[in-house]
Formats: C-alpha cells, sequence, structure tokens
C-alpha cells in the first residue's frame, strides 16, 4: 500500500514534464527497448520495445496500474479522506476483495460482449436516434461541439438510464465536464486548486453535485442504469460510501467514459467525410451488408451486430484512428525491484511508462507509411506484422486492459455509420462560406490521465441531406 502521496507528486511532476512530444524526439533518436528518465524524487522506465511491453503485461502484480488509480483518482476527483482509506484498503488484492479490485471485476464483466452490453448499445441508438433527427439539413454546425454534446447525451443515457444528470436539462453539465478535462493536469498536481485551477475546480463541483443527486435517489430497479452502474453502486453501498462521495467518485468515471471517446469519435467521423474514396466504399459497406429496408420502403434499419461483424473496412478505419490520435502513456508504479525481461533492473517506488505515441509510430511495427492515415491498414488481408499487434496499445494491455473497449467501438462504428448514411458533410469558413477543403485539426497538448486528447481549433461544416435520403426515417436493430 502507498503510505504517502509525497513521493508521486514528484513523479507526477516527472510525468507532466515529459510526454507525448518528448517521448517521440527521444525514440526517435535513441533505439533502447527501455530508458530511465529523472523526476524529481525516482525515476521513469520508459518501455518502448514490443517484447518489454509484453514483459510487463505478465507481471501485472509487480508493475500495477491501481496504485495510480488510487493516488491520481483522489488528486481527479477529490473524494473525502475516508473514502481515500477505502479505495487504498487492499488496493492490489494482496488478502482478499478490497474496494478497487471489486469495482475492477464489476466494471469488466458487465462490459464485456453479453446481454448488458447490448442493452446499453440499444439504449445509446435509441438516443442517437432521436438526437440525429434534430439535425437539419442547411443547418451549419462547429463538428466537434456537435459530436460532445451528441455522443455525451448517447453515453450516459446508455450508461445511467433517463434520469442520468446529463438528459436532466441542467444547464452546462456538458461544457462542465469539458473544462474540467482541461483542467486536469493543474487538478492532479492538486496544489490549492481553488486557486490553480478554479474553473476545472468549479467544474468538477458542478459535475460532482449533479451525480450526488442522481445516486441520492438512486433505485437499480427502476433507474434503467447499465449493469455497470448496478455493480458499481451496489459496491459503493457495501463499503459505505456516502452519495456525496459516490457523486465525485462518478466525476473519473465520466473521464473513462467521455474524455477518449468523443474526441475518437470525431476523428473516426473527420477522417471518413475528408475523404470521398473511403467515405464511398465505407457507404457501399453499409448497405451491402448491414442496411435492411422496411416494406414500405421509407425505414432503413441498420443491423448493428451485422456491422460489427462485416463492416471490416469500419471496423479498420475506427483501428487507424485510434493508432494515430490516441497519444497517452499507460503507467504502471513499480512494487518491488523486477529483471524485467531477465535483463533490466527495475526499482521498487519507480513508474513505468508505455507511451502509445511511440508505440503507434514504429515505423518496425507498422512500416514506412507510418504517419499517414490508412483506413484499411487494419483490414485481415492487408500485411500486418506480428510486432503490430502488440505495438497496437489504445486501450492499453495487461490486467488493466480498457474494459469499455467493446462498448466504444460499437458505439463509434454505429455512429459514424448512421451519420454518413444520411447525412452528406461540406466544410465552410466561419463565415459560412463554403470553402470545400477539409482539414484535419491538431491535437492539443496531452493530459496525464487521458489517452485521446482534444482539438485545438473546431471545424465548422454544413450538414446537406443526402440524394435519395429525403424523407426517409432511420432505426437500428441489434440482432
Ligand atoms: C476511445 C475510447 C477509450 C480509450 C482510448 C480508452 C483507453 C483506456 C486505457 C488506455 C486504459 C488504461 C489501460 C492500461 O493502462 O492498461 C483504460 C482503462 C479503463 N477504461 Fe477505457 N478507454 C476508452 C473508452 C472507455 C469507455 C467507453 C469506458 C466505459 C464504458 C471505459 C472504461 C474504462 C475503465 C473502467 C478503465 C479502468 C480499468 C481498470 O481498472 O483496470 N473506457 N481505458
Amino acid at each position: 500500500m502507498i503510505s504517502s502521496s509525497v513521493p508521486y507528486i514528484g513523479h507526477i511532476l516527472g510525468l507532466l514534464k515529459y510526454g507525448t512530444r518528448y517521448y517521440r524526439r527521444i525514440s526517435a533518436k535513441c533505439k533502447f527497448p527501455i530508458y530511465t528518465l529523472p523526476t524529481l524524487n525516482g525515476k521513469i522506465y520508459v518501455v518502448t520495445s514490443v517484447d518489454l511491453v509484453n514483459a510487463v503485461n505478465r507481471n501485472s502484480k509487480t508493475l500495477a496500474f491501481n496504485p495510480f488509480i488510487a493516488q491520481l483518482g483522489k488528486r481527479i476527483t477529490g473524494h473525502d479522506e475516508a473514502t481515500s482509506k477505502v479505495v487504498q484498503h487492499n488496493l492490489n488484492g494482496e488478502s482478499g476483495p478490497g474496494y478497487v479490485t471489486e469495482i475492477h471485476d464489476g466494471t469488466v464483466s458487465t462490459l464485456s460482449p453479453g446481454a448488458s452490453l447490448e442493452s446499453m448499445t440499444r439504449a445509446m441508438l435509441a438516443e442517437a436516434s432521436s438526437y440525429l433527427q434534430s439535425l437539419k439539413p442547411g443547418e451549419q454546425i462547429n463538428l466537434f461541439a456537435w459530436t460532445k454534446q451528441m455522443v455525451t447525451l448517447c453515453s450516459t443515457r446508455a450508461i445511467y438510464g433517463p434520469c442520468n444528470p446529463f438528459s436532466q436539462g441542467e444547464n452546462g453539465l456538458v461544457d462542465a465536464f469539458w473544462d474540467f478535462d482541461q483542467d486536469l493536469n493543474k487538478l492532479i498536481i492538486d496544489i490549492w486548486p481553488n486557486i490553480t485551477a478554479p474553473k476545472g475546480n468549479r467544474a468538477r463541483t458542478k459535475l460532482g453535485m449533479a451525480f450526488q443527486k442522481y445516486f441520492s435517489t438512486y433505485d437499480p430497479k427502476t433507474s434503467e442504469s447499465a449493469a455497470m452502474i448496478q455493480a458499481r453502486h451496489s459496491t459503493n453501498t457495501l463499503y459505505g460510501l456516502t452519495p456525496w462521495n459516490q457523486g465525485r467518485l462518478e466525476v473519473g468515471v465520466l473521464l473513462g467514459i467521455l474524455a477518449n471517446t468523443i474526441p475518437a469519435i470525431f476523428y473516426m467521423l473527420i477522417h471518413v467525410l475528408s475523404d470521398p474514396d473511403l467515405l464511398r466504399d465505407i457507404r457501399a459497406e453499409l448497405q451491402a451488408t448491414s442496411i435492411e429496408l422496411s416494406p414500405d420502403g421509407q425505414t432503413r434499419v441498420l443491423n448493428v451486430m451485422t456491422m460489427r461483424e462485416k463492416c471490416t473496412l469500419l471496423h479498420s478505419t475506427f483501428q487507424e484512428t485510434l493508432r494515430i490520435h490516441a497519444l497517452g502513456s499507460s503507467v504502471r508504479y513499480v512494487r518491488e525491484d523486477i529483471l524485467l525481461a531477465d535483463q533490466y533492473l527495475l526499482k521498487k517506488g519507480n513508474v513505468v511508462q508505455m507511451p502509445m505515441a511511440v508505440m503507434h509510430s514504429d515505423p518496425s511495427a507498422w512500416g514506412p507509411n507510418v504517419h499517414e492515415f490508412e483506413a484499411r491498414r487494419f483490414l485481415k488481408t492487408s500485411a500486418s506484422t506480428k510486432d503490430s499487434k502488440t505495438a497496437y496499445r489504445p486501450f492499453g494491455g495487461g490486467a488493466s486492459l480498457c474494459p469499455g473497449r467493446h462498448f466504444v467501438t460499437l458505439e463509434a462504428m454505429a455512429l459514424v455509420a448512421v451519420f454518413v448514411l444520411r447525412f452528406d458533410v461540406v466544410p465552410v469558413d466561419r463565415y459560412g462560406t463554403n470553402r470545400g477543403t477539409w482539414r484535419i485539426p491538431e491535437q492539443k497538448q496531452e493530459s496525464m490521465a487521458t489517452n485521446v486528447f482534444p482539438l485545438e481549433e473546431d471545424v465548422r461544416v454544413e450538414i446537406r441531406e443526402r440524394e435519395g435520403s429525403e424523407g426517409v426515417e432511420w432505426g437500428f436493430e441489434m440482432k
């Protein structure tokens, strides 16, 4: 167990100082499989070789993810000391169950393929149907701002049910989430957050209070919330967490649900919209495999499970989006001295980083066109090396591999599918004039707790009715 947070602040400042661009620069110059960077009070071991990533994954008890959940989690959500003790107790499952291991097991089992994942996806799609209905041809929108609203409403409806705070019409909750996300690094440093990160701190309080209210009247039987939230609520209740702390902890969960998902869906959408050949091929693939027409020809139904199985180009496009745009790092804490791969001594108390930005831009895994967006890269028929499987790390790996990956894959594929089937989209400039050229916006400097960083500048577009889809209704099916 980590007895003090003092060692962490040194490492945290180190993690903030180094980062995507730094790791990329160093890795381009030196080809060591692992190298060491100093921090105020120890070292960061940066792993860049695929074989060593596998070795880290195999040693998840010694090179552990959970200490970061506990330490960063407290700084991110600002829950109280009593809750912190509950979280830290038996953190790595050393002696039977503990809060974090129970939450982890509940999350993994409820987000695995099966009935609960399907019912979450169904709820998400129902929300998407009505949201897309509100988009009118001729309208001009900021694409990222629009994606934020749509994905937040769809995801939180699927996960928390109809009473989720984002659907309650409370003003500015979506903006509050992004203010919080924007100030994450400052909140993580955690020195007088009300002074050093006032906007993020206020936003965190607002979100926390909204979820406190949600949990104060929460009834698992009537909430229509996903099994994941029912499992979390049951563990929170078992460990005696107050609604205030449950609200605070949920702000951290929102990061998992939204912070990577929204930029990922935005980038997937813009890559597809901006490439006429890709757009044509994805539409054709969907049409050929996953769309059924009602007998009167007025309702087109997207069969989501068939799409997941048969739309390999759409899936490959999602994977490539994450290869190019997931740039964060998996972080592990060294709990005991360990000789990694029988060669590299990692000393207790230090930190291991596995930067996605380095793995995802390694030409030995991905080939000479590593820096290009190649939507077909992950198609089974394309050449892919053994290394690329391990080098692909948008969802992390080993014992802490992201449990939300199945949901977000279905969500991204389905939302992009219905959007491109339904609308034509053209980029416009800020005066609303048709510009005709697309630009893929740069991503902002990273945050320590997320992996797909949001964009620098939004992209304005005009929505047009797709030829042949005038007056057509769209629906989803989960066969
Ligand atoms: C594109 C979207 C997403 C990306 C890129 C992503 C990425 C990640 C990464 C890198 C980790 C840490 C894994 C590691 O270091 O080994 C993680 C953990 C986690 N993610 Fe995701 N994630 C996404 C979406 C989601 C969604 C939609 C959910 C929930 C519905 C979710 C829930 C979680 C949880 C609960 C953990 C902690 C796992 C643990 O305690 O072991 N994620 N995610």
